[in-house]
């Protein structure tokens, strides 16, 4: 089939390829000529495992195409939303001028019967909006969130655990629905839950989820304040607690907590949203969960500070990591990055390091010092701070190999990521998050 993908950034550069790799014949368009240029060149403009191959296939296949042109969507069957929806600069509502600007783009080149289909995170309203401005192109508006995760995002992208779509009630909706159908068609065959429904639910069914995930990780990272001050062990209560089917051990990860490009400003879009809807009380938890969450970063600060003697200033501090997560190079609210910063600051020798996302990180935080060789961070530190559980810290760094680059055998494992035993032994003095 061939279809469209406005905006191809983490998401639409991957559902683009991914698309491709599954027979589809595909565009991409964006406004970032530079990204157009790059992908159109064969090259990832961002760091995903899996991404480069199927972009390299999707263009030799000649399947794959990229245009900073709108008239390129014009014989397109279905035409994919997934430009970005930041949090506004005034608060924490969602900045809905990208997708209103791509669909207005997009109308002149529409015809009757083809299908518009959001995959943005977007607060619940949204698409009943759009509809009636995509309705007299004869197109029609369905939304089809996206559960992606970045470092799995190919993955997660053909092989999804489950397809939602919101599509409007009455026979075109049923056959929008088809077609989306068609679309994941290989996923379908292998029985992926596909559940059709309204845009309201759609759109609710996405932000519930992220809420529901940050909430998981929040409520671990509140355990771990109270281990804290009680001398507990978090990582063996998540693992005790986690056996429970009905609560289970993912996201029970307890450390400085959720970053990256969506879940932080998703519960705040949400928060907004269930603001202007007079139902702010309804999901006011979600602010706790934010501030739990920033705690997080505040306390490895504090534990910095009491490691170094009461005052980081003048010291030599390595982190390790920068990207919110590992197998990505996306810094954007990054717990590392902030942690970092915030060491800077208070007067500390900073110098970062990470396997992917030091080009990103220099970016959006010129001031702090670089390093892409590990010994070379490692290099007279007095401590040494983990903040992003890339395997080359959690698996490969070798606690005495360290200890004889080091000044001072001191590590703070952020993401509780280290053996504790192991790096003790070693001489190293450890401090985990919510564990002794
Ligand atoms: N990144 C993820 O893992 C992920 C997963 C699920 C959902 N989402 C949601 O998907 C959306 C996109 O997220 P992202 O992380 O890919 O953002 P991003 O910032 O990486 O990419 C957005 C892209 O849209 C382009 N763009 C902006 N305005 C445009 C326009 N008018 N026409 C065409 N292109 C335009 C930008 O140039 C950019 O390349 C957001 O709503 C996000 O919440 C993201
Ligand atoms: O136990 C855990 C698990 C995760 N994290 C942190 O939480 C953040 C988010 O992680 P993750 O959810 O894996 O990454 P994303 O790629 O941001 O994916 C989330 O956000 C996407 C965009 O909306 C959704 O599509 C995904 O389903 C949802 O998991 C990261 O900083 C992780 O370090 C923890 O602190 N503890």
């Amino acid at each position: 089939m061939r279809m469209t993908v406005v905006g191809c950034g983490y998401l639409g550069a991957v559902h683009a390829a991914a698309m491709a790799s599954i027979g589809h014949e595909v565009v991409g368009i964006d406004v970032d000529e530079r990204k157009i240029e790059e992908l159109r060149q064969g090259r990832a403009p961002f760091f995903e495992p899996g991404l480069q191959e199927i972009l390299t296939a999707g263009l030799e296949s000649g399947r794959l195409s990229f245009s900073t042109d709108f008239a390129a969507a014009a014989g397109s069957r279905v035409h994919f939303i997934a430009v970005g929806t930041p949090q506004s600069a005034d608060g924490g509502a969602a900045d809905l001028r990208y997708v209103n600007a791509a669909i207005e783009a997009l109308l002149p080149h529409l015809a009757e019967g083809d299908i518009v289909a959001g995959k943005s995170t977007v607060p619940v309203g949204t698409a009943a909006g759009l509809a009636e401005i995509v309705a007299p192109s004869g197109a029609v508006l369905v939304w089809n969130p996206e559960f992606l995760r970045e470092g799995w995002a190919v993955e997660d992208t053909i092989h999804p655990d489950r397809l939602v779509v919101g599509v409007p009630a009455g026979e075109a909706g049923e056959a929008a629905a088809d077609v989306l159908r068609e679309v994941f068609r290989p996923a379908v065959e292998n029985d992926t839950p596909f559940i059709v429904t309204d845009y309201a639910t759609a759109e609710l069914v996405k932000v519930a989820a992220n809420a529901f995930l940050a909430t998981k990780i929040s409520f671990i990272n509140a355990m771990a304040e109270i281990a804290e001050v009680t001398g507990a062990d978090v990582v063996q209560l998540a693992d005790a607690i986690g056996h429970d089917a009905r609560i289970g051990r993912r996201f029970l990860g307890a450390g400085i907590g959720f970053g990256g490009g969506c879940l932080p400003k998703d519960i705040r879009a949400f928060s907004a949203r269930a603001e202007e809807l007079g139902r702010g009380e309804s999901v006011a938890f979600l602010r706790e969960v934010d501030a739990i969450n920033l705690r997080r970063r505040d306390r490895v600060v504090e534990l910095a500070a009491e490691a170094l003697g009461g005052d980081p200033a003048g010291k030599r501090i390595a982190v390790l990591g920068a990207s919110f997560k590992p197998h990505s190079d996306d810094v954007r609210d990054s717990p590392a990055l902030d942690i970092a910063a915030k060491l800077h600051e208070a007067g500390a020798d900073v110098v970062v390091t990470d396997p992917q996302a030091i080009e990103n990180a220099r970016r959006v935080r010129p001031e702090l010092s670089y390093s892409e060789s590990l010994d070379e961070t490692l290099a007279d530190a007095s401590l040494v701070i983990v903040v992003t559980e890339w395997d080359e810290y959690r698996r490969e760094l070798d606690p005495e190999r360290a200890g004889g680059l080091v000044q001072g055998r001191t590590v703070i494992d952020g993401r509780n990521c280290l053996d504790p035993a192991r790096w003790r032994a070693a001489g190293w003095t450890y401090t985990g998050m919510g564990r002794p």
